[in-house]
């Protein structure tokens, strides 16, 4: 089956050859094809280029675009959308003054989610979850990772990733998984971390490499949470198993867990709402993203990343959602660029290279989306009729997409 997408107003974050992210300066250029067509061919891009080329035959399916656009699908790199139930009470706990640190103490937070879903079978976790995800495909998301960490149990743990292989193998977005069993101690290891670390790492993780239920390691490492030393040690394990490190870090504040990620050649650090200068430096010349999640900041109400001076100090960046259910209840990537945009200073092109070909790199898929180029996976875009690109993060809280097509199929839910 070959597809022909003809007249496309502008055809966005082409990339004639396969780069793995863009950083630095290279963030504000985000090159497209005026007037141009798309080829799709059994699922991939096949050729693009401008109307002027565009093939007369050998396409079995027109699609005229004319005053739309076309873009690769939003990579979001950081999710939680495996949770059950919601956090809806702390959020009015909130708003009437306490803090999201108070609520954790009290045992609100990522414990309240752990007691939920340890409660709830893994059928209802799957309807739950599956709802979350069909969401956020019709909001242009084409790609994503998930981490399981709202279990704290191995049994809970190992039903989150089971859910997580289900969504993967029952739709056609692309999928990739973290293991977060350190996301908070459970009660009943409370006086006892070094308790709960090894039953992660001689009970969970082994059980989790022989089904083969994750590609990356996750650890929330946060004054509160786990230390540095504790991040290392889960690092190390997870290695053992050939788990690579994506990891929390500098929300609330920096204690090294940067620099331990970069030690341990962690694919992303991610959320870095407070970053050292020594954090910036720690970060250059490394194969390390910094991954930003403004939606969080706006629900929090805490800072945002610095992107500015992450991005003049030569960095990439990219930008995920953090969909979860106490800090993030949003997996819309449209509003995490606008919202890079208005409160980051990120320019347009930086927020769509952000959102697509560096979210693609920091979850391991940039060889298969995040730019059009041929061979790519055929996750697109494509919009309403809008007069330029910059239209999508400026008009936040505006759905400007029409149909968002996964592995060339136009994808309706
Ligand atoms: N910060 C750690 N984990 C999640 C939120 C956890 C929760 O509140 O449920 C995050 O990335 O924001
Ligand atoms: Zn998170």
């Amino acid at each position: 089956m070959t597809t022909l997408f003809k007249n496309i107003k502008e055809l966005i974050q082409v990339r004639t050859e396969p780069i793995s992210y863009v950083s630095g300066k290279a963030m504000s250029e985000l090159p497209t094809i005026k007037n141009a067509f798309l080829m799709v061919n059994n699922g991939l891009i096949s050729d693009f280029g401008s109307m002027n080329d565009c093939p007369k035959t050998g396409f079995s399916e027109v699609i005229d675009a004319t005053g739309r656009m076309i873009l690769p699908s939003w990579c979001d790199s950081h999710t939680h959308i495996v949770y059950a139930g919601n956090r809806e009470g702390e959020f009015v706990d909130r708003i009437k003054g306490l803090s999201y640190e108070a609520i954790a103490a009290n045992g609100g937070g990522i414990l309240n989610s752990a007691k939920k879903l340890q409660e709830t079978s893994e059928e209802v976790l799957y309807q739950q979850s599956k709802e979350r995800l069909e969401d956020v495909i019709q909001l242009g998301t084409g790609a994503l990772e998930i981490k399981s960490g709202y279990g704290l149990t191995v049994a809970a743990e190992l039903k989150m990733l089971r859910v997580i292989k289900r969504l993967k193998e029952n739709y056609p977005i692309a999928v990739k998984t973290t293991f977060l069993g350190a996301h908070a101690l459970p009660l009943e290891y409370k006086e006892n971390k070094e308790g709960y670390l090894k039953l992660l790492i001689d009970e969970a993780l082994p059980k989790i490499a022989e089904e083969n239920l994750a590609e990356y390691i996750d650890i929330f490492c946060e004054t509160g949470y786990f230390s540095v030393e504790d991040t290392e040690l889960m690092l190390e394990a997870g290695k053992k198993y050939g788990l690579i490190p994506k990891i929390h870090v500098n929300q609330f504040t920096a204690i090294g867990g940067v620099q331990a990620g970069v030690k341990h050649h962690a694919l992303s650090v991610d959320h870095l709402e407070v970053m050292r200068d020594e954090d910036i430096e720690a970060l250059k010349n490394t194969k390390t993203m910094p991954v930003a999640l403004p939606s969080c900041s706006y629900f929090l109400s805490i800072p945002y990343a610095p992107a500015r001076k992450m991005i003049n100090a030569g960095l990439p960046l990219a930008l995920a959602t953090d969909y979860n259910p106490g800090s993030t209840p949003s997996g819309n990537m449209n509003f995490v660029i606008s919202t890079a945009c208005i409160k980051m200073k990120m320019t347009p092109e930086e927020a769509i290279n952000a959102a697509t070909i560096n979210g693609a790199y920091a979850m391991g898929l940039d060889d298969k989306v995040g730019s059009i180029t041929k061979g790519k996976q055929a996750n697109l875009i494509l919009t309403k009729q809008i007069n330029s690109y910059g239209f999508i993060p400026y008009s936040f809280g505006t759905n400007q997409i029409e149909k968002v097509y996964l592995k060339g199929k136009e994808i309706c839910i």
